[in-house]
């Protein structure tokens, strides 16, 4: 059974009642479910698991550090994009050689603090940034191991072009022709080992085609790369894989296993993978409260107490988010999640939140169940990039999470109050 699922009408996360959660807690409130972290990570594991690969979950998808440490307990590495990233992934007590460490603009405090953390792999993005690492370790006398990020220049056409990120006129990584090049110049250097090749095409990547591709590409480079000296110990080949939004529409993980392990198998290649949404995305979602309801020229407004500044994807990428109200008559248990369900009775409402942007919307004429003032609507799937993009815009503090397991839960992260929205302003006040 689904960890999010509907008993009598009513939305359970686990054994846990998320109206009763609601009342206790307030909203909005994110809520997570540790079975299905356990067992995303889990069947990511097994599917690839002829490969014997090192999982590093991204960070930056949802890093709670209570996230990250259950999922390190799990024997995850951790994909990282800065120190604070490096920092929770401390705090959760990672394996720092299975960190990897990517980014086009790391700093040199950064820099310092993976070398003197003993992180796995630097994901590097330039000749710029190479020099950089390199000359730092050596100010540091130690050593530390380089994964060129080389952009395949491939793309899932279906993937929003805010987040495709393998196309060449992308910022990340550097072409086939400049990585033959940068082998050329910097493969024999002492203080940063380079040593592998880093892939992430984009995010989400619906269809294994893809990364196969993008991986045939990279295999060429490194027998070149072989051919000529260069010791290839390990690919990464990025993130990217889909969580379900809508149901059905992203392959199962066996899907893309199925593809890519023949390519990989045998080749003498350490494979490092860098899964975020497909683990955090329907391992979580927000919970809401109606405010007010409001009629603007034909539309229907729905106004809840979350928005833009809690769940940003909608307003970013235009993302689908499947919203419904967590008490259901018998003719609205939720069927397959998806943009155009045929149910009787239900309105084709706005929902919105408070914030002052005409693109705070959460959903766009969008069908759900009449709702009224005080109802509870529960925001699908967004485990992945929902808390961790999440502002204090419009000053209004960030939700709390809560992670349930089994039928207990535990508050991970709690709401944030007034007094922390300004502390760190505070130091000074009347110092001028
Ligand atoms: C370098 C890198 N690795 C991994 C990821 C995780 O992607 P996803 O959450 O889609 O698996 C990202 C984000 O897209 C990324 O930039
Ligand atoms: N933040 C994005 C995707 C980009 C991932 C980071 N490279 C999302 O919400 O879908």
């Amino acid at each position: 059974m689904d960890d999010f699922h509907y008993r009598q009408g009513q939305l359970y996360a686990e054994d846990v009642n998320l109206d009763t959660l609601a009342d206790e807690l307030g909203t909005p409130l994110y809520v997570y479910s540790r079975h299905t972290f356990e067992q995303h990570y889990d069947r990511i594991a097994a599917a690839f698991a002829e490969l014997d690969p090192i999982i590093c979950y991204s960070i930056k998808s949802c890093g709670n550090v209570h996230i990250c440490k259950l999922l390190a307990e799990r024997g995850a590495g951790m994909d990282v994009v800065s120190g604070g990233e490096i920092h929770r992934a401390q705090l959760a007590g990672a394996d720092m050689s299975k960190i990897v460490y990517a980014g086009v603009g790391k700093s040199d405090d950064e820099i310092r603090m993976g070398i003197e953390a003993g992180i796995g792999w630097f994901n590097i993005e330039s000749e710029a940034e190479f020099e950089n690492i390199d000359a730092i370790a050596k100010q540091l006398g130690k050593t530390t191991r380089g994964a060129l990020r080389v952009n395949p220049d491939v793309a899932d056409p279906r993937t929003h072009a805010k987040t495709t990120t393998g196309k060449k006129e992308t910022k990340f990584g550097v072409d086939i022709e400049r990585a033959r090049k940068f082998f050329e110049t910097y493969g024999k250097n002492e203080h940063c080992r380079l040593n592998a090749i880093h892939l992430h095409i984009g995010s989400p990547i619906y269809s294994p085609e893809p990364y196969v591709m993008a991986i045939r590409k990279a295999l060429a480079l490194i027998d070149e790369l072989r051919g000529q000296g260069h010791e290839i110990e390990a690919i990464d080949i990025g993130g990217g894989y889909a969580a379900d939004y809508e149901a059905g529409k992203s392959p199962a993980y066996d899907e893309y296993a199925a593809a890519i392990v023949p390519l990989l198998k045998g080749k003498g290649l350490k494979v490092i993978l860098e899964p975020g949404r497909t683990i955090a995305g329907n391992a979580g979602l927000l919970l809401t409260e109606v405010q007010y309801r409001k009629q603007g020229g034909a539309k229907q407004f729905v106004i809840v107490d979350t928005g833009m500044h809690h769940l940003l994807r909608p307003a970013m990428y235009d993302a689908f988010h499947f919203i419904w109200p967590t008490r259901v008559s018998r003719e609205h248990a939720p069927g397959p999640r998806s943009e155009s369900m045929d149910l009787p009775a239900l309105e084709t409402v706005e929902i919105v939140g408070p914030i002052c942007e005409t693109g705070d919307v959460l959903a766009k004429a969008r069908s759900i169940p009449p709702v009224k003032r005080g109802d509870r609507l529960a925001i699908f799937t967004a485990g992945a990039y929902g808390m961790a993009m999440a502002s204090n815009y419009n000053a209004f503090p960030r939700p709390a999470e809560v992670l349930v397991e089994g039928d207990a839960y535990r508050v991970i992260r709690r709401r944030e109050t007034y007094d922390d929205l300004v502390a760190a302003e505070m130091a000074n006040v009347g110092a001028n």
